[in-house]
């Protein structure tokens, strides 16, 4: 419906939404669609909607609606608001969404409209943002006049009153007592565990590999993602709360509960209707009695670690937790933090919340960085080799420490380039709670765009991180990219990308490229574990690299792309092992 009547009205783009954190929509996708170098591509020149593989020639570019399309264009414009001033309002399709992730056609749709639009399905709008300025304003100039809407409602179940869903009174105390946390011994230690976990991983390839090599075989194939997956919960269970899941060598029922939980959460991401508030559903459905039970598990063994943990307390003053031996306490975790800080007592349940939350934040998110850094890096040798080079150089056969963290440079750019290319959650979303105006941004009325209170926001970070506009060969992996500067060229507001402007910053950040890089948020709601991740990345990455060789098992069309709280793959992501000849 290129051209009708309904020209100046929103559109209905149905189809399954997925709302969450972390953001949505769980439909599969080939995944050539997210691959390096020359494989994603605008096929037409601006003014085209459509994005597609260069290797599946027949995904022609879709220009007729169906009946559906039309049917569903005109239930929105009879249900949704009209035009947000001079706003563009994005065409799309309904069978647009079908066939793969929301985020994709986020992309064509800025391509054709630009970097701020208004999309709408069903009875509800979108306004949809790709520009660093327009981005920096809502998330730093006047973050307080946003919350997180949609997602609040999602999550909330889960994660109570934890950071993230919290309102804004309960996330500006607790904001100040778990930030001061991730102080820099603590991080220390983390390096230490983050080690001691990614040891026991490798250990378990490696005693496969010696059955394997028993039996005249010198190849294993794994799937790397769950594998990432069982180290990344590892990983946050001892550095959160002391606890050792211990799941890289086991299953348990806690950790069943854990992905139990996960499940339904992402579930629930990529479902527009909060069914689980249908009244009874909790307790007839039995998906949903399930999820109940193993919110309980988990909840009861999270009261369980509070309890100890306040029965052990020593009450001491922020400065001197920050000053302990973290390397060598039993129990260096952000709980004990948390429970010993003097002047922060805090209910039980807030406490549970709290941790809650960064359990389910800080696990399936790296896990992906991880899974996607291989993907990509499996997919280049040459980057691969230098990699290499650089942890035989650095590390030898000794382990990773943070003074090697330091100086495994290229790892820490292969790590922020898989976030650049696969963000997780590639969209962040925002409620206006009063009228506010928007910057124009690059390109956009100079005027900028009144929105009303109540404007719900997706804030495109995956269009943000592949834009043409301030990123050279937006799609390529390319990890020495970080350490150019790029002027801003003469983009009113944005001041270009200068490493010098964060100094003494381990890895790039949204400073730095004022806002056009931005995996972790910014502004005051800033991810507080973006360093945790960031350097449990940096060592896993280096730990699995020193030892083996990695290969793609299939060719990476094969590796199918899904989305819901985080990027992932549809069938994991299978890849061979060999232990790595010529490491030193
Ligand atoms: C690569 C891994 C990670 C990525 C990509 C990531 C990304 C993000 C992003 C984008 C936000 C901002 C959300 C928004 O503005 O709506 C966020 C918030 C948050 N993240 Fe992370 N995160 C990661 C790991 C972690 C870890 C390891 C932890 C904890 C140990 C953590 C805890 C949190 C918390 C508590 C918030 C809410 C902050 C607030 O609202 O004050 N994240 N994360």
């Amino acid at each position: 419906m290129a051209t009708s009547v309904l020209h100046q009205l929103p559109t209905v783009v149905n189809g399954s939404i997925h709302l969450n954190d972390f953001s949505f929509v769980g439909v599969s996708r080939p995944p050539c669609f997210h691959s390096s170098a020359t494989h994603l591509f605008i096929s037409k020149p601006k003014g085209s909607r459509i994005i597609r593989c260069q290797s599946t020639s027949t995904d022609e570019p879709k220009t007729r609606r169906n009946l559906l399309d039309n049917a569903s264009n005109l239930l929105t414009n009879f249900l949704s608001g009209g035009s947000l001033g001079s706003m563009p309002i994005a065409e799309g399709a309904v069978s647009d969404l079908f066939g793969r992730p929301l985020f994709f056609s986020l992309y064509d749709w800025f391509i054709e409209h630009g970097s701020v639009y208004k999309l709408a399905f069903g009875p509800k709008a979108f306004v949809v943002v790709s520009d660093p300025i327009v981005v920096r304003h809502i998330l730093r100039e006047n973050a307080f006049c946003y919350d997180k809407g949609v997602l609040a409602d999602i999550l909330e179940p889960i994660m109570g009153k934890g950071l993230i869903p919290a309102d804004i009174n309960t996330w500006k105390q607790r904001r100040r007592v778990i930030a001061p946390g991730f102080h820099a011994l603590y991080l220390e230690a983390m390096v230490k565990i983050f080690t001691d976990c990614s040891e026991r991983t490798v250990s378990k390839f490696e005693k496969l590999l010696e059955v394997e090599d028993s039996r005249g075989g010198k190849t294993i194939e794994l799937e790397l993602e769950a594998e990432f997956s069982s180290l990344a919960l590892d990983i946050i269970g001892l550095g959160v709360f002391n606890y050792d899941f211990g799941s890289v060598t086991k299953e348990s029922p806690v950790i069943k509960a854990v992905y139990g939980t996960l499940f339904e959460a992402e579930h629930r991401s990529t479902f527009y209707i909060p069914y689980w508030k249908i009244p009874l559903a909790t307790w007839i459905v039995p998906r949903q009695r399930k999820f109940q039970n193993d919110l309980k598990f988990i909840n009861d063994c999270l009261d369980g670690l509070i309890r100890n943990a306040k029965e052990t307390r020593q009450e001491t003053d922020v400065e001197k937790l920050q000053q302990r031996d973290y390397l060598n306490l039993k129990d260096a975790s952000l709980l004990r933090f948390l429970v010993d800080m003097r002047g922060a007592d805090v209910d039980d349940r807030q406490l549970r919340d709290d941790l809650m939350t960064m359990l389910i934040a800080g696990h399936e998110t790296t896990a992906a960085v991880l899974t996607w850094a291989v993907f990509l890096l499996a997919q280049n040798p040459s980057k691969m080799k230098r990699a290499q080079a650089e942890i035989d150089s650095v590390l030898g056969q000794e382990r990773t420490s943070y003074e090697a963290v330091k100086k495994l440079e290229y790892i820490r750019l292969v790590v922020v380039e898989a976030l650049r290319l696969y963000p997780q959650p590639p969209l962040l979303i925002r409620r206006a709670l009063k009228s506010d105006l928007l910057p124009g941004g690059y390109k956009g009325d100079k005027d900028g765009y009144a929105i009303p209170a109540g404007t719900d926001i997706f804030l495109s970070v995956y269009n943000l991180h592949r834009s043409p506009y301030f990123w050279d060969r937006p799609h390529e992996f390319e990890p020495e990219r970080f350490l150019r500067q790029r002027k801003s060229e003469g983009i009113e507001g944005w001041a270009g990308f200068d490493p010098s402007r964060s100094p003494g910053a381990l890895y790039p950040n949204e400073i730095i490229s004022d806002f056009a890089f931005l995996p972790f948020g910014g502004g005051p709601r800033k991810c507080v574990g973006d360093q945790f991740a960031l350097m449990e990345s940096t060592v896993a990455l280096a730990m699995l690299l020193q030892k083996f060789d990695v290969e793609l098992k299939g060719s990476p069309e094969s590796v199918e792309l899904v989305t819901g709280a985080t990027i992932h793959t549809k069938n994991g992501l299978w890849c061979k092992l060999r232990k790595r000849s010529n490491a030193h």
